[in-house]
């Protein structure tokens, strides 16, 4: 039942406008169709392959000519040719010599010249770099002195400027038109910071830096494998004896009773002392809010209990037979939704409670409440398992009829915003009385018509999705706080790979070194901890002033990216204008909310198909499928979907409204 977030120290003045009408961001008509969802929203449980194919199957659009003038350059065809290092056959370690030579030249080159030119002079030269380049700018020499272009400056690097160049043999290297922007790279590489003793002029090398390098990189490649390896067989020794690891968001509109539904399960499982009951239960009746007193298992603050809201994520955890249950306790109203994002970004699946009272189901569903938009941020956030509780069925005499009919509706809704039927599980029942929570129904009108399961063993029948453990470590920080010991504590989600006490780790976008003083899962201090826990870190070695919610803990090799613009394709749930270029948004990724704009509209696409239909559209509409760029106040780690999944999707929002949700397809260097 942790909780350190401290919302009343977070500013939501420029993500909301509190005289606006909430919930009405997700409209009727500007739903997704399931054509669009089954395009746009991961499905854990479909195949990958289908996502990547998707994701693959436009990388054809490109700027119109008059915007992206390079495109139709020489030296831009010439970097669009790709040679596939397959096809040269080589060992591992000689491949790494290649890659990191080929990197080396381009320093110098830039893109005058061609990859397989380049690869043809490096194989020749048996992966010496000087004499690759040597050989190169002499052929270029030659060339150039054939094909004179007496615009062009002659341009002298004198041997003594220009550290590489002078360990050839030639005294003066003559190069002769070049493109400005080339020459630039040339001079850049003048300065030779980078560059050991070795490189003086006239020092011979015993062995080039890119030699070097591509054995550090064939090492890293094999401590890659290595550690997958490792990995992989300590998930197996630490998790083989222990339950499935599976975690919960609790949403659905304010009021819906979602704290009392979760409060009332964990004391009837026996997680919360009799003590503390009856200690809820005489303090929330002094100040007459007795029916809150199961809420207050999971509304932990003052505040909470006073005002009889949900205002941050609530964490509490059980275990049903199978498996070790982490609940996140998402706040309903409309005002945090942000932080529902952020616990929504941490689930494997949802729990979408329905207040069944006449009334309050149609004004959270039909008025613009936040049962449709809680459940399709979910379901742009990756979730695809929904159980549905139709709660405080007792205000209608457990009426079978009442509960088919929100079932109805919820089914047709549902399914347009992309859950299968087989996905969704409805089950009828009362927070407040206990009633079908842990045991099978005891009320005699429910006992009449019901015969399906109780939530707990819904909760239990859930799936859990697959954890990517052996890939490179990225931990996202939601966040960060001083612990008791020494260091601070960052607590968040490990999407991707495994965090060990001992480990170094960099923290991104600032790249800091960190160590891994100590880390602990559900309150409990463990030595590792793998892709899908939720966890606790302390850190040491960087300073907490440093490290900011929305951070990223990264494997120190195979870092995350860092950049302020990407590509992503979004689909546009309700705008009141509609998108044109410059359009300034609020990007929520992860636990980050960060201001953006939308700096470029690429191309639009086909709703059912994802096929092209207009490069560079001027506007974007309800409903519609773009491609765009979006470029970030400040730089962010961000991952292709493909890459990682879950740090690949963003949620655009504009005064407190989610206009779209967006898969990352590029990311560009900054
Ligand atoms: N009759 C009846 N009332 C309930 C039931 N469950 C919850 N309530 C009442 O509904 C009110 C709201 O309950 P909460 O648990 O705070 O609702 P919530 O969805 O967590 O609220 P937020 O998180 O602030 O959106 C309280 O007065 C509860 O006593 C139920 O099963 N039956």
């Amino acid at each position: 039942m942790a909780r350190h977030r401290n919302v009343r120290n977070r500013s939501y003045s420029d993500d909301y406008d509190y005289d606006d009408v909430y919930g009405h961001s997700v409209e009727e008509d500007s739903c997704l169709s399931p054509n669009d969802s089954s395009q746009w929203l991961f499905d854990r449980t479909r195949n990958s392959q289908a996502i990547a194919h998707f994701l693959d199957s436009h990388d054809d659009i490109q700027e119109e000519v008059e915007e992206d003038t390079s495109m139709s350059s020489p030296s831009a065809l010439q970097r669009g040719e790709s040679i596939d290092l397959r096809s040269l056959d080589l060992s591992e370690e000689d491949e790494a010599k290649l890659m990191s030579c080929l990197d080396e030249l381009r320093n110098v080159l830039g893109d005058t010249v061609s990859e397989s030119v380049l690869i043809k002079s490096v194989l020749h030269h048996k992966f010496d770099f000087n004499k690759a380049l040597d050989d190169i700018l002499n052929s270029k020499s030659k060339e150039n002195t054939k094909t004179e272009v007496p615009k062009l400056p002659l341009v002298v690097i004198e041997p003594a400027k220009a550290p590489v160049i002078a360990t050839v043999n030639t005294p003066k290297v003559i190069v002769q038109n070049l493109e400005p922007k080339t020459l630039g790279i040339i001079k850049g590489f003048k300065v030779g910071k980078d560059e050991g003793p070795s490189s003086r002029p006239g020092t011979p090398r015993e062995q080039s830096p890119c030699t070097e390098r591509s054995k550090e990189q064939s090492t890293e490649k094999v401590k890659a494998k290595e550690n997958k390896a490792s990995a992989l067989s300590q998930y197996t020794k630490e998790r083989a004896l222990d339950k499935e690891h599976l975690y919960i968001v609790v949403i659905g509109h304010v009021d819906a009773g979602k704290s009392t539904l979760m409060g009332r399960l964990l004391c009837d499982l026996g997680e919360v002392s009799q003590k503390t009951l009856h200690k809820y239960e005489q303090e929330s009746k002094k100040i007459g809010k007795q029916s809150f007193m199961y809420a207050w298992v999971l509304d932990e603050t003052g505040e909470e209990r006073v005002r009889g809201i949900t205002m941050d994520v609530g964490r509490a955890q059980f275990e049903t037979k199978t498996k070790k249950v982490v609940i996140l306790d998402a706040p309903g109203h409309a005002d945090f939704i942000p932080n529902m994002i952020t616990g929504a970004g941490q689930a494997d699946v949802a729990l979408l409670v329905i207040d069944a009272t006449r009334g309050e189901f149609e004004s959270g569903f039909d008025f613009g409440g936040q049962t449709r938009e809680h459940a399709l941020l979910v379901r742009s956030l990756g979730v695809s398992q929904l159980a549905v509780a139709v709660n405080k069925l007792d205000t209608s005499n457990w009426s079978q009829e009442r509960f088919d009919e929100i079932t109805k509706k919820l089914k047709a809704f549902l399914k347009q915003a992309g859950f299968k039927d087989s996905d969704v599980t409805y089950v009828p029942c009362s927070g407040l009385n206990g009633e079908n929570l842990v045991k099978p129904p005891s009320e005699p009108e429910l006992l009449k018509w019901y015969k399906g399961l109780c939530l707990l063993d819904v909760i239990d029948k859930f799936s859990v999705p697959d954890r990517p453990i052996s890939k490179p470590l990225r931990m996202s920080i939601n966040d960060v706080f001083k612990g008791t010991g020494s260091g601070f504590c960052v607590a968040g989600r490990i999407e991707n790979g495994m965090i060990s006490k001992g480990d170094k780790v960099i923290v991104c976008p600032t790249k800091e070194a960190a160590d891994v003083r100590g880390v602990s899962i559900n309150d409990m201090s463990s030595n590792v901890a793998f892709a899908g826990d939720q966890v606790i870190v302390t850190l040491s070695g960087v300073d907490m002033q440093n490290v900011s919610v929305g951070y990223i803990l990264s494997d120190p090799v195979q870092q995350v990216p860092v950049t302020t613009r990407f590509e992503a394709r979004i689909v546009v749930f309700n705008v009141k204008v509609p998108i044109t270029k410059g359009y300034p948004i609020l990007i929520h990724y992860q636990s980050l909310v960060e201001s953006a704009h939308i700096v470029k509209l690429k191309a639009q696409l086909n709703k059912t198909t994802g096929e092209l239909v207009k490069k560079k559209p001027r506007v974007l509409g309800n409903n519609s499928v773009a491609v765009v760029e979006i470029e970030v106040s400040k730089p962010i780690c961000i991952e292709k979907y493909k890459d990682v999944k879950e740090l690949g999707r963003v949620m655009l929002r504009v005064a407190g409204v989610t206009i779209a949700a967006g898969l990352v397809t590029d990311i560009m260097s900054t």
